[in-house]
C-alpha cells in the first residue's frame, strides 16, 4: 500500500505508465486502487483504512480526527487537495477551434467578447493522462463518506468541476447522490415497461436541483471574496429554484443574496425559502423573462454576482448529476435520459457530464436526451418542429409547471448542441398531460413536481409512438420536490381546475362522525378493491 508521502512524490500513473507496482494505480488524491487478483474489491485509502471490510459487529474505528478538529480541519491537515495538477477556464461557447478568447475562472465574465454564451473547458489532456478505470473507481471510492469535500455528490467528482478550488473555500450541503428511483410500477402499468427509472435531483437540500449548481458557483463566489474581487452580493432572476438554492448557500457562506422574483408566479414554498434565509427579495411586476433582464442589467451595474445559469459555473455542478446516473449503473450506459426544460442550461449539463465521461473512456457511449417542455411555454419545442430553421423567443403562457415558464431562454444555443448531439428529441405537454401524469406517478407512490410531469408525459407520448421500447433503459430527470407544489396538487385532486378533468383525482372523502357511516364508505371502497377471483 502506498504512504501519503509517496503520493506527493509519485509520477502520473495509468496502466501505459511506469507505476510503483504493476498493478497498482496512484490517485492524485489520497487514494489507491490495488489490483489484488481478478476478483474482489481492491480499493484501500493510504491511511490505511480498508473501505470496505468493517466487520458488522466491529468496534468503532479508533481511526477519529482530533476532537477539537472538524472535517474541514482533517481535509487541511490531511491535504486532500491534490487536484492541482488540472485546470479549467472560460472559453466562448462552440467556439471555432482557432479561437484563441479565454478567461481565468477568478474572472468576473459571463459573456464572450461578441456576446455569445462562455463554456467551462477542462484541460482534457491532463484529465486523459488517467484511464476510465481509474476515474471510476475515484469517483466510486468517494460514495458515501462524510470526507471533506468528497462526501457530495457535485464535489466527489471535483477533478472535473473546478480542480483549483482550495477545498477551504467550498460552501456545501453534501448536495447531490440523489436516488435513482426504480420506477417499478408506473413503469409496468402504465407504460408496459421494465426498466424506468427517476432520477430524485428534486430530494435534495432546497429540493432542487439547482443545488448542484449552486454550490459551485457560491464556492467561486467565496473564493473570489476571499481575493478581495468586488463582489459584495449574489443575485439572480428565479422562477422559484435557482433563488431557493442560491439564498441557502449564501447564507451558509455568510454572503449577501439578492433575488429577482415574478411578482405572484412562484409557489408559495418557492417564495418562503429565500424568505427565511435571510435574502434581499425582490417581487417585480413582470414575468421570470423580465426578471432575467433586469438581474443581467444590474449586475452589468453593481458589484453583484450573477447566479443565474447564463453563468456557466453553475452547469458544471448540474452535470454531476448525469456522471452520478452513469455511476448508479455502474457505468452502463441508459437508452435514453428525459430533462424537463425552461432556461435550458440542464439539458446541457447533462450532455456535458455524458460526453465528458466518453471522452475520457468512463463509458463507451453516450444516451438519447428528449427535452420535455410544456406547451404553454415552448420556445424549444417549437425550434425544433420547425426543424431547427427559426429561433422565436415567446411570451410564455401561465402553466402548472411554473419553474419553466420561461419565454426566452438563456441557453438556447447550449441545448440546440446538446441535443443535436445526443441525436435528441424535444416533446411538450399540455397541462391536462402533465397534471395527470403527474397525479399517476404519485399514485405508484411517488410525489413528484409537475416539471417532471412534463417529462413523464413527454416519455408517455414516445411510448406510444414507439420511439421508446418497452425494455428500453429510461431515465427520467424529477428536477424539484414536489412539496413546493402542493396547491396544484390539492387543486387537482379537489378537481378545482377549470376546463380539465382531472382524471386520476382521488379527493377526501367527508363522512359524518358516526360508526354506521364510517362503515358504510369503507365497505364499498373494499368491495371496489377486492381481489375479483
Ligand atoms: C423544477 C425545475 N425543473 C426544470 C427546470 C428547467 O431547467 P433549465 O432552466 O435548466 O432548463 C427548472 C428551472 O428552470 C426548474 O426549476
Ligand atoms: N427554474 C429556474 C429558472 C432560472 O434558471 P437558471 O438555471 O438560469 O437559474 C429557477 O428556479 O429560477
Amino acid at each position: 500500500m502506498a504512504s501519503s508521502s509517496l503520493f506527493h512524490s509519485s509520477p502520473l500513473c495509468k496502466p501505459s505508465f511506469p507505476c510503483p507496482s504493476p498493478k497498482s494505480t496512484v490517485f492524485p488524491t489520497h487514494f489507491t486502487i490495488k489490483a489484488q487478483s481478478q476478483t474482489g474489491s481492491p480499493l484501500t485509502q493510504s491511511n490505511s483504512a480498508p473501505i470496505n471490510p468493517t466487520p458488522p459487529n466491529a468496534a468503532p474505528s479508533k481511526h477519529r480526527r482530533p476532537a477539537d478538529e472538524n472535517i474541514r480541519d482533517e481535509a487541511r491537515r490531511k491535504n486532500v487537495n491534490h487536484s492541482h495538477r488540472f485546470s479549467a477556464k472560460y472559453v466562448p461557447f462552440n467556439a471555432d477551434p482557432s479561437s484563441t478568447e479565454s478567461y481565468s475562472l477568478d474572472e468576473i465574465v459571463y459573456r464572450s467578447q461578441s456576446g455569445g454564451l462562455l463554456d467551462v473547458q477542462h484541460d482534457m489532456e491532463a484529465l486523459k493522462k488517467y484511464d476510465g478505470e481509474y476515474w471510476r473507481a475515484l469517483f466510486d471510492s468517494r460514495v458515501g463518506k462524510t470526507t471533506w469535500p468528497y462526501g457530495s455528490g457535485v464535489w466527489s467528482k471535483k477533478e472535473w468541476v473546478l480542480p483549483e478550488i482550495d477545498s477551504d473555500d467550498i460552501v456545501s450541503a453534501f448536495e447531490g447522490n440523489s436516488n435513482l428511483f426504480w420506477a417499478e410500477r408506473y413503469g409496468k402499468q402504465f407504460l408496459g415497461m421494465n426498466d424506468l427509472w427517476v432520477k430524485h435531483c428534486g430530494i435534495s437540500h432546497t429540493g432542487s436541483f439547482k443545488d448542484l449548481g449552486m454550490t459551485v458557483l457560491v464556492s467561486q463566489v467565496n473564493r473570489l471574496r476571499k481575493m478581495n474581487r468586488p463582489v459584495v452580493g449574489v443575485g439572480c432572476a428565479s422562477t422559484g429554484d435557482t433563488s431557493a438554492a442560491l439564498s441557502a448557500y449564501c447564507a451558509a457562506a455568510g454572503i449577501p443574496a439578492i433575488v429577482f422574483l415574478p411578482a405572484n408566479k412562484i409557489s408559495i414554498a418557492q417564495l418562503v425559502q429565500p424568505i427565511a434565509n435571510g435574502a434581499f427579495v425582490l417581487s417585480i411586476d413582470t414575468d421570470f423573462d423580465g426578471c432575467m433582464q433586469l438581474i443581467r442589467e444590474v449586475t452589468a451595474e453593481l458589484p453583484i454576482y450573477l447566479a443565474n445559469s447564463l453563468n456557466s459555473l453553475r452547469l458544471e455542478g448540474q452535470k454531476t448529476a448525469a456522471i452520478e446516473i452513469l455511476q448508479q449503473f455502474d457505468w452502463e450506459v441508459p437508452d435514453w435520459v428525459i430533462v424537463p426544460g425552461g432556461n435550458l442550461g440542464n439539458i446541457y449539463a447533462f450532455y456535458k457530464g455524458f460526453h465528458m465521461c466518453k471522452e475520457l473512456g468512463l463509458v463507451d457511449r453516450i444516451p438519447r436526451l428528449v427535452c420535455a417542455q410544456a406547451a404553454n411555454a415552448n420556445p424549444l419545442y417549437l425550434y425544433f418542429k420547425s426543424g431547427w430553421k427559426e429561433f422565436k423567443p415567446i411570451r410564455a403562457g401561465t402553466t402548472f409547471a411554473s419553474a419553466i415558464q420561461i419565454g426566452d431562454p438563456v441557453s438556447i444555443d447550449r441545448a440546440v448542441y446538446a441535443l443535436k448531439n445526443s441525436n435528441g428529441i424535444v416533446e411538450e405537454a399540455t397541462e391536462e398531460e402533465l397534471m395527470d401524469a403527474m397525479a399517476q406517478a404519485d399514485s405508484t407512490g411517488m410525489f413528484i413536481c409537475p416539471h417532471t410531469g412534463v417529462a413523464l408525459s413527454a416519455l408517455i407520448k414516445l411510448r406510444n409512438s414507439g420511439v421508446i421500447g418497452p425494455t428500453d433503459r429510461t431515465v427520467v430527470v424529477s428536477t424539484a420536490h414536489g412539496l413546493k407544489f402542493t396547491q396544484s396538487k390539492i387543486d387537482y385532486h379537489c378537481k378545482d381546475i377549470k376546463d380539465m378533468a382531472c382524471r386520476f383525482a382521488n379527493p377526501p372523502v367527508e363522512v359524518k362522525a358516526d360508526f354506521g357511516s364510517v362503515m358504510d364508505v369503507l365497505s364499498k371502497y373494499l368491495l371496489s378493491k377486492a381481489p375479483k377471483y
